[in-house]
């Protein structure tokens, strides 16, 4: 049994006493606090061994109560207990110095855990209190799953851990390095980010590390790589899994020793980025398959940041919604407002594209639709975007694309078959069916239709916007002649 002194501060009656309750059954003594008012006074008749907080109280701010305690008494643990589920509580909670941050509504058992292990670890040295604290901090989302996010991002802003973010396409991954990027020291520096997936495989040692002159054919002159456009910041590494093999050792290497060597070059470089690295598929099972260097993986995964699809914390999904509509808003589109039936038809949605797909309907939907309240049909009717029926081979639209140019091409001048372009416009006939279809089966995700059409990302980015297509477009029906 524990002898710990804690001290809870919190204006909410129930809470204190239920908090009080569990905490002595474990054995602890335990003071409250209503108010800062409160707390000054218990504080001037003894030091707690453990001060658990509120944030909102009617006479002042738990964390700003964290930071004053971490300031003059850092042997004594802070735990902060907030309703304000967000990044920035808990980044603004471990920057105070607070030992650890659970959301509410917190579970009795890890709390008394979270105070037994703040009582055998007091003294751990925090992190610093950092200056600015209104950064933009762009992740949306309350869920226990996100908290769990939030807490660990919060862990690493203040040190150079690598860390591997893992999840769905469309989850966020980019999102979050970019937080753990702007919320660090390092948020002076540049983030740069490369993606594996978009990148010729033949290129990617070069992108990466920088080339000299005449290194291969068409290196022209010197350039800096990614690793040096990053010096001092951050480097988001996207789609590791699909990183070469031989790439992969030279990353290794540059992770071992703090150095890289440019390509064809002698010339020894130090390393000065934090890596973050992203995958959205199971990286151990690329390791069991071979493809990806098992050495490597447990290089990277130091801190492993798991993000949750939007389908495993649907709680989210309305405050999402909302957030995008009101973003579409401010980018100059109509203000719309989602009615109750438009969000549970979100919320029972299974979001193949996650919150990348959300996104891009919601801006669809304050662009296209008249009526400033969205129903529930209008949501359906949008969803409905290129779902084929199970079990059968879907109808990409190809045949009636080709049928109608073999018509045409039957009616004109024999001539136009042999001018020399006929490859080109058949190609030009079914490309924009192709790519829309693709796109639709795919859920709007481009890499995977790129995948699957077997482009490069950025081939099909850039085909899209020449076409003007819209990734996230319904295809258009199409009729057969
Ligand atoms: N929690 C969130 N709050 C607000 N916006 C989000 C959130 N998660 C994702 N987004 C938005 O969704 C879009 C996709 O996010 P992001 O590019 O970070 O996903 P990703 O997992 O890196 O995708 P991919 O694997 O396809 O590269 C972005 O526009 C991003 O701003």
């Amino acid at each position: 049994m524990s002898d710990g002194n804690v001290l809870l501060v919190d204006d909410d009656d129930a809470i204190r006493t239920v908090v009080a309750h569990a905490l002595r059954r474990a054995g602890y003594r335990v003071r409250t606090a209503a108010c800062v008012a409160d707390l000054d006074r218990e504080l001037q008749l003894g030091l707690p061994d453990v001060l658990l907080t509120d944030v909102v109280l009617p006479d002042g701010d738990g964390i700003e109560i964290a930071a004053r305690l971490h300031a003059t008494a850092p042997d004594v643990p802070v735990i902060v207990l907030s309703a304000r589920n967000t990044l920035t509580t808990a980044v603004r909670a471990t920057e105070a110095g607070a030992y650890d941050y659970l959301p509410k509504p917190f579970d009795l058992d890890i709390l008394t855990k979270t105070v037994a292990a703040a009582l055998g670890r007091k003294g751990v040295k925090l992190p610093a209190q950092t200056d600015d604290e209104d950064r933009s901090l762009p992740l949306i989302g309350r869920s226990p799953a996100m908290q769990e996010v939030y807490r660990v991002i919060a862990r690493v802003v203040s040190n150079d851990l690598t860390v591997l973010v893992s999840g769905e396409s469309g989850t966020g991954k980019e999102l979050v390095a970019r937080a753990i990027h702007d919320l660090g020291h390092r948020r002076a520096a540049p983030f740069v980010a490369i993606n594996m997936a978009a990148i010729p495989r033949e290129l990617i040692e070069a992108e990466l590390f920088g080339h000299e002159r005449g290194a291969f054919t068409g290196a022209a002159q010197r350039t800096a790589g990614r690793f040096e456009q990053a010096a001092g910041g951050t480097l988001f590494l996207d789609e590791i899994g699909d990183m070469p093999i031989e790439a992969q050792t030279r990353l290794l290497r540059v992770l071992q020793s703090g150095e890289f060597t440019t390509v064809g070059g002698a010339r020894t470089i130090r390393a000065d980025v934090r890596i973050v690295a992203a995958t959205n598929r199971a990286l151990q099972q690329a390791v069991a398959d071979g493809h990806f260097r098992e050495d490597l993986f447990y290089r990277l995964n130091v801190v492993p940041i798991a993000l949750p699809a939007l389908r495993e914390r649907r709680g989210d999904i309305a405050m999402l919604a909302r957030h995008f509509l009101e973003r579409a808003g401010e980018a100059g589109l109509p203000r719309k407002v989602l009615d109750e039936g438009a969000v549970r038809a979100l919320e029972q949605h299974d979001w193949p594209g996650n919150v990348r797909q959300l996104e891009n309907l919601m801006r669809r939907l304050a662009a296209l639709l008249r009526d400033d309240r969205i129903s529930a049909d209008e949501i359906v009717a949008m969803l409905d975007v290129g779902q084929s029926p199970p079990c059968q081979a879907p109808d990409l639209g190809l045949d009636a694309a080709v049928r109608q140019f073999l018509d045409r091409l039957a009616r004109s001048e024999p001539a136009v078959l042999d001018d020399g372009t006929l490859y080109d416009r058949l190609l030009a006939e079914v490309e924009r069916p192709l790519i829309e279809a693709m796109l639709a089966r795919h859920g709007g995700n481009q890499l995977r239709a790129a995948r699957a059409i077997g482009l490069n990302r950025n081939t099909l980015r850039k085909r899209l916007d020449m076409l003007g297509i819209d990734p996230m477009a319904r295809p258009p029906a199409r009729e057969l002649r």
